[in-house]
């Protein structure tokens, strides 16, 4: 392959890029690579009353049938860890907490259990097989979906719909999906036709709602992606409409479930406003994905990060030239929607095929953009935060921060875009004076994920932070300090901690199912009888240990969502 860029010296100025390059060239960039998706020492931890087991395969997790052939028309042969650990909780009707590393298949481990459970008819009546179809009734003006997930960008709304299709394939079950910056024309269309499953952006639903094209009274599953993004100050009000003021069925009433891979304490107190008696689970620690991620940090001053990017896409470029593999996809991560632009043009001038993805481009522009890059194209992605999110573009090889952003949980979100499905992917942070508020968060990151951190990182995080703080705000409050831990397992919620494990706050528990799969006592207590069978209050932990520290929950610091185009 030939190698791209034609100016820039391409001289060592970049410490480690030759090794970057090398292990670039070693990623199999275009082929399976080694996927490692299931061959981790994983911790789990699950938290709530009466959790049912983890499923070992996707039959035993009771998915109807028509879904089981089509896990098996995706090439699925086992389910990841988070889908062994979330399937059962969701098909036994318990609302979910789940908190999982990126790229782990949470997509699918709530999209199988929803599919299944629309497929399958309430007892006491109806085949089963189609019930969607005919429940629906035909071209009726208001679409009564079953089934709502949410996600915070277009981009994300369109790949989980693909994927929610793909599951739902010969099931009689319609899935639409409804997000701005398009005509609505066409969606109303398609709900019009009947809607089971409606996958949408909150400000296009609400829009919809508003218009009484879409009514929520029907809906029994309720699913937020990237639920501390959408819980965050930004969304925040549209999301507590939708749930609380467009005649959704009440928490006990539905069944939501929250997935991310990132859960400051804060985020879940607001989240557990939206759920009833649910259960927490949280698989894997730092570096279970971060693992596959090689963390390189590059500490730079603002005018020199155009050389640097430049001499680093040289060497990669010519890494894989002298190989027989393709261009590897490089997603660069700038701060705002101008600088996405400006550093599109300046690559291309270098010779770089790059295009670019921001709020300020029109949807077309977007998708054409995510296209061009998936297809390799442009193998270079200049991308503000609106891509950092969930999007799941295989073979993304390197991500580069080239401004880190202003909270630990997006850098993890942006990273995590590399990565993926138990392949390995390399990150670079270029690092100046500015982000020195970020230096703790990465500090604690890399030394979780057991990567070498430079000296400079350590003296900048031990080294007092004035002004600029992205750590001030929601999630600080929390405590705990560690988004993959139960809030509720906090005293300073309220909780009672001693040792024998967790009281709540509103009563005392028995027979609870609370389990950790490394080391301790797996009790499956609790019943499986769904959300009727349980009276309400909190949860019983049956684990005495302390919990293993996860991603580092500092606030989601976004506060302007129209900022980065989101929604
Ligand atoms: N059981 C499985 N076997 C093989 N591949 C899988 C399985 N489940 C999911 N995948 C693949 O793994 C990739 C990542 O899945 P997905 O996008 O759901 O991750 P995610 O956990 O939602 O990540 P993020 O936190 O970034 O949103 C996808 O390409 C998906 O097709």
């Amino acid at each position: 392959m030939a190698s791209y860029g034609s100016s820039g010296g391409g001289g060592d100025r970049v410490p480690g890029v030759g090794v970057l390059a090398e292990a670039v060239d070693g990623l199999e960039i275009g082929g399976d690579g080694e996927r490692r998706l299931d061959k981790y020492d994983i911790p789990v931890e699950v938290s709530g009353e009466g959790a049912p087991a983890p499923a070992d395969g996707f039959e035993a997790a009771g998915l109807a049938e028509a879904v089981l052939r089509n896990v098996a028309r995706c090439g699925y042969d086992n389910p990841t860890p988070v889908q062994r650990y979330a399937m059962p909780i969701v098909m036994a009707g318990r609302d979910l907490m789940a908190c999982a590393q990126t790229g782990s298949g949470k997509t699918a481990a709530f999209c199988l259990p929803v599919v299944s459970g629309l497929v399958v008819p309430p007892a006491g009546g109806g085949s089963g097989y189609g019930y969607g179809r005919r429940d629906r009734g035909s071209f009726d003006r208001v679409a009564k979906p079953r089934a709502l997930v949410l996600a915070p960008t277009r981009e994300l709304a369109a790949q989980i719909n693909e994927e929610a299709r793909k599951f739902s394939f010969q099931t009689g079950l319609r899935v639409v999906v409804a997000y701005g910056g398009t005509p609505m024309y066409n969606q109303l269309r398609d709900l019009e036709r009947g809607v089971d499953l409606l996958v949408a952006t909150p400000g296009r639903l609400v829009d919809m709602v508003e218009r009484s094209r879409i009514s929520l009274e029907g809906i029994k599953y309720l699913v937020m992606d990237e639920a501390d993004r959408m819980l965050d100050m930004g969304f925040e009000p549209q999301i507590r409409k939708i749930v609380d003021m467009m005649n959704m069925p009440k928490k006990s009433v539905r069944q939501t479930m929250l997935f991310s891979a990132t859960f400051p304490p804060e985020i879940q107190r607001l989240a557990s406003d939206f759920l009833y008696n649910y259960i927490f689970v949280t698989v894997g620690r730092v570096g279970s994905s971060t693992d596959l991620i090689e963390q390189k940090l590059e500490f730079v001053n603002d005018g020199e990060k155009r050389g640097f990017l430049i001499d680093l896409l040289q060497k990669q470029s010519a890494g894989v030239a002298n190989s027989k593999l393709q261009q590897p996809l490089t997603l660069v991560f700038v701060e705002t929607k101008r600088e996405a632009d400006s550093l599109r043009y300046f690559l291309q001038s270098k010779g770089f095929p790059a295009t670019a993805i921001h709020g300020d481009r029109t949807q077309q522009e977007r998708e054409s953009a995510l296209k061009s890059f998936k297809s390799g194209t442009t193998p270079i992605m200049v991308a503000t935060d609106v891509a950092s999110r969930g999007l799941d573009v295989p073979n993304v090889a390197h991500v580069i921060n080239y401004d880190l952003p202003k909270s630990i949980e997006d850098y993890v979100h942006r990273i995590g875009r590399t990565g993926r499905a138990g392949k390995a992917g390399i990150a670079t942070a270029f690092f100046t004076e500015s982000n020195h508020p970020l230096a703790k968060g990465l500090l604690e990151l890399m030394t979780e994920a057991k990567r070498d951190v430079p000296e400079w990182l350590v003296e900048y995080a031990n080294r007092p932070c004035y002004g600029g703080s992205s750590y001030g705000g929601r999630g600080r409050r929390g405590g705990g300090g560690f988004g993959g831990r139960d809030y509720r397992r906090s005293s300073d919620y309220g909780y009672g901690v001693d040792d024998s494990g967790y009281s709540s706050r509103g009563g005392s528990y028995s027979g609870g199912g609370g389990y950790s799969s490394r080391g301790g006592s797996y009790s499956a207590g609790g019943s499986r009888g769904g959300r009727a069978n349980y009276s309400g209050g909190g949860a019983s932990y049956g684990s005495s240990a302390p919990p293993p520290r996860y991603y580092p929950s500092y606030p989601m610091g976004t506060t302007d969502i129209s900022a980065s185009g989101w929604d």
